[in-house]
């Protein structure tokens, strides 16, 4: 009998100081999904039936009347932010008490991405954001130019090689995309040839297929840092096996020490990045900081990139309108510019920036983003017009997909409307509602190579191919729910048929 009372006791004090922690939004006025005991609102994460993006974007839906809303991540208060006002105070006005992404990682575990400026916090972060944003000026990217351009014709001869992507049996956009992309980072990042056209099983693709590829350890290890970040703290879980890690660190300091025995000067990152060591006077850059750093940009810089150009295709594919459109353009500019595309002229076509923003907009690859309240704030929702602080240390949450998707800012947000980023069109979109790459001091720092890589390899392949969709691409589309990054199920088939 005594032991059946202290077993309600315990149950009863636990219910207790469970309940008393899921108050912790009603007590402040703030709203939101009843939390399950344990998972809090992320059940559906745990149990793979839901992304955490499209988790957050039916609550963004579901309480289209407010401003922010009130989640529990376990028995963590975190706040999704509905208010663009809110959110451009968070990403840029007020960014000085959100600096920080909401991820942990082991850093003995995670040589490379733990130099990532994704993952690094507070002065460290600044540090290595200042040292590394001459790599994306402008000027860099008209270096690497060329290489992209050469890769991009290369990706017309691949696909005009390939009996299934002309012959009715379709080819899949992400497989063609990410081949595209890994030789543009072999290319771009440490000088060397991907091969990935020629060769099936390169070495890169299967450096590729361990790292960031869905279903691979370190997309899993990425899923449940974004869920529980917690659990980073205490397992060091690796983002990357130790022999891919150890691969990308030789393939940067075999190519630096042919490139300092041989006295070859070639412009790409790694050069840039070499160059760091000798000019960064605040904080040392050292041969770690350069290797780390390249490994880092060829993680960035093929994966986002392969799914946005993918899902163009896909886009293109569906829209013939927007397809017959798009090919006007660029064959014009390919015409007054002796059949080549300059890189001042493919930067500043109007319709291509449309499609791919557009796009974005459809699919972002992160739905959502998550940063960390780094100092307390005060916020007074419309709807109450009562102020509440959001606590230091609060979770943030930034429905990326959701706000894309909302009828409010964009007028029948299911339908493929480039136009809607041409022009004047662009000018109105209401910021903080547009969020592809985040946005501010912490927004993406590749975002100008991403775009540029995306453009140049749809143009070549616009201009050679017209485009269909293939009947073994599931529609509706669907994303897995257990990839961070969108990822469709069943593949994007395209079928291309030559242009003559
Ligand atoms: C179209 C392709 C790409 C997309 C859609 C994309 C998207 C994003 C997003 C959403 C973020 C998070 C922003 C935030 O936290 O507010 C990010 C961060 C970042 N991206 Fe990208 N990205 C792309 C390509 C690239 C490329 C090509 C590189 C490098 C070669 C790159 C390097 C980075 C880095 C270093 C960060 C961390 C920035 C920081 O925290 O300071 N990204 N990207």
């Amino acid at each position: 009998m005594l032991l059946l009372m202290l077993i309600i006791l315990a149950i009863s004090i636990v219910y207790y100081f469970v309940h008393l922690k899921y108050q912790y939004w009603t007590k402040r006025g703030v709203v939101g999904p009843r939390p399950k005991f344990f998972v809090g609102n992320l059940g559906g994460c745990l149990l793979l039936k839901t992304s955490p993006g499209d988790l957050y974007s039916n609550i963004y839906k579901e309480y289209h009347h407010k401003s922010i809303v009130g989640l529990y991540r376990s028995f963590t208060p975190m706040l999704l932010i509905r208010d663009p006002e809110l959110i451009k105070e968070v990403t840029t006005k007020s960014f000085s008490h959100f600096h920080d992404n909401d991820i942990d990682i082991d850093k003995d575990a995670n040589l490379i991405f733990a130099k990532n400026p994704f993952t690094l916090k507070g002065e460290e972060w600044k540090v290595v954001r200042a040292q590394l944003t001459p790599c994306f000026t402008s000027g860099k990217m008209k270096w690497l130019y060329p290489y992209l351009e050469e890769n991009s014709a290369q990706l017309v001869q691949f696909v005009q090689s390939l009996p299934e992507a002309t012959n009715g049996k379709g080819y899949e956009a992400k497989e063609l995309a990410t081949r595209f992309t890994l030789n543009n980072v072999g290319d771009c990042v440490f000088g060397v040839k991907a091969k990935c056209f020629e060769e099936e099983n390169s070495e890169f693709r299967q450096l590729a297929r361990e790292f960031l590829t869905p279903g691979s350890w370190s997309i899993l290890a990425i899923f449940v840092a974004t869920i529980f970040p917690v659990v980073m703290k205490i397992f060091p879980i690796r983002f990357a096996s130790k022999a891919v890690e150890n691969k990308l660190l030789e393939i940067v300091s075999d190519t630096l020490s042919y490139r300092e025995g041989k006295k070859i000067i070639r412009n790409d990152f790694l050069h840039i990045l070499s160059q760091l060591k000798k000019t960064s006077k605040d904080y040392e850059f050292t041969d770690v900081d350069v290797t780390a750093h390249a490994a880092g940009f060829f993680a960035d810089g093929y994966e986002t990139s392969s799914i946005v150009m993918s899902f163009v295709l896909f886009e293109l594919s569906v829209n013939p309108e927007a397809q017959s459109k798009l090919r006007e353009e660029i064959n014009k500019a390919f015409e007054e510019n002796d059949h080549k595309l300059p890189y001042e002229v493919l930067k500043a076509l109007p319709y291509l920036d449309g499609v791919i923003n557009e796009t974005l907009r459809i699919h972002p690859p992160a739905l959502s983003l998550q940063k960390l309240c780094t100092e307390a704030f005060t916020y007074t929702p419309k709807e109450t017009n009562r102020s509440m602080v959001i606590e230091k240390d609060t979770p943030i949450i930034l429905p990326v997909s959701g706000l894309h998707k909302d009828p409010q800012y964009f007028e029948s947000p299911e339908s493929f409307k480039p136009e809607r980023f041409v022009g004047e069109n662009k000018e109105t979109i209401k910021k903080g509602t547009f969020l592809p790459f985040g946005e501010g001091p912490r927004a993406c720092l590749g975002q100008r190579f991403g775009l540029l890589q995306i453009k140049v390899g749809l143009s070549y392949i616009v201009k050679n191919f017209e485009l269909s969709v293939n009947n073994k691409t599931k529609l509706p589309l669907k994303y897995d729910p257990t990839n961070i990054l969108i990822t469709p199920i069943g593949g994007l088939w395209i079928d291309f048929k030559k242009i003559t």
